[in-house]
């Protein structure tokens, strides 16, 4: 996460008195992640995060999100379960923000995954998935095809700005989605956002899955190309086939894919590409002034969409259909 709102020590020691969290030992701003403020916050009954909600975060998602944590953990996956004040409620305001304290989890995040590490990390986003399903909320993906329309026109007219040329590769790539986007496939909940830094390892072994607020109903198979792509490729850019073919066969052991999902895999893998290029983009050329973030770097994701537009089919990605 990153810091967008401070916390003052009056305010926080006001809002535990919601609590049965006994008193607070520390409160320490997150620098990791870009989309929210975290804070590891100590206390004399353990370890915690406390989030504020910011900017691309609607007030009227939060009940999906805290109601699906809840639903997950109870699933027996392992994620943040929030922690409901003295009142039953997990979701309040801290500093004109909404806020929320989850359980805190152990386990690191790998920096470049092994090969067994994505493999485990196909079956626990199956896992996910299955843990997902009689969740009794939905939420459409904000950030899918719509979205993208919205994001490429508040960023195309200054994307040369960063590369020469990113305007017109923009606009042609949405132009090909909207006309090759599958119009269904076997959906549900997805995490919309299964990064290396939102995984937890101890080993070769996922030990736990964090921050749902991307997640949302969509088809199942773009989850897996969502992770396709942020597992799969190495610092210098190139794709590495073992480490795919690794993530898909731990996912399709435990969730087999259907035919039709199996063939959408370039295309979906092409449309996530294009989803991480234009949030990237858009925070790139709206930096925050005084925050405590690292923007990300779009061009990574222009270089995967080149990749994936060159893809053969399915197999270049492991994939095999039941
Ligand atoms: N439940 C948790 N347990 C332990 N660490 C956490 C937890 N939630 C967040 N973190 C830490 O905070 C960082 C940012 O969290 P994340 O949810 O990814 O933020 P954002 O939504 O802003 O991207 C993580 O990389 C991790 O270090
Ligand atoms: N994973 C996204 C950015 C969202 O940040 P996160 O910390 O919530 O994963 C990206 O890499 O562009």
């Amino acid at each position: 996460m990153a810091v967008y709102t401070d916390v003052d020590d009056d305010a926080l020691a006001q809002f535990l008195t919601e609590y049965n969290l006994g008193e607070v030992l520390s409160m320490k701003g997150i620098a990791e992640g870009v989309e929210n403020s975290n804070f590891l916050l100590e206390t004399t009954r353990g370890r915690f995060i406390l989030t504020l909600f910011e900017k691309r975060v609607a007030e009227a998602d939060l009940p999906f999100f805290i109601g699906l944590m809840d639903h997950l953990a109870l699933a027996g996956l392992s994620c943040p379960t929030p922690i409901h004040g003295i009142d039953g409620r997990a979701l309040r305001r801290l500093a004109g923000r909404p806020a929320v304290i989850v359980s805190f989890l152990t386990g690191m995040s790998p920096r470049r995954p092994t090969v067994k590490q994505c493999a485990s990390v196909g079956t626990a986003l199956a896992g996910l998935h299955e843990a997902g399903r009689g969740f009794a909320l939905t939420r459409e993906n904000a950030l899918s095809l719509a979205g993208w329309r919205r994001l490429v026109a508040d960023c195309v007219t200054r994307a040369d700005s960063v590369r020469d040329g990113l305007g017109r590769t923009i606009a042609d790539e949405l132009a090909f989605l909207e006309s090759h986007w599958p119009a269904d496939l076997p959906r549900g909940v997805i995490h919309a956002d299964l990064f290396t830094d939102n995984v937890f390892c101890i080993g070769d072994d996922v030990s736990g899955i964090i921050d749902f607020y991307f997640a949302c109903n969509d088809f199942y198979a773009y989850d897996l190309a969502i992770c396709l792509n942020a597992w799969c490729f190495e610092p210098d850019g190139a794709f590495n086939a073992t480490k795919a073919m690794a993530l898909s066969r731990g996912y399709t052991a435990a969730r087999p894919l259907s035919v039709a999902e199996a063939a959408a895999v370039p295309v979906l893998a092409r449309g996530a590409a294009l989803r991480f290029l234009l949030t990237r983009l858009y925070d790139w050329l709206n930096q925050v002034p005084g925050a405590l973030v690292r923007p990300k770097d779009p061009i990574e994701y222009l270089n995967k969409l080149r990749f994936h537009a060159q893809a053969s089919g399915p197999e270049t990605y492991g994939i095999t259909s039941a």
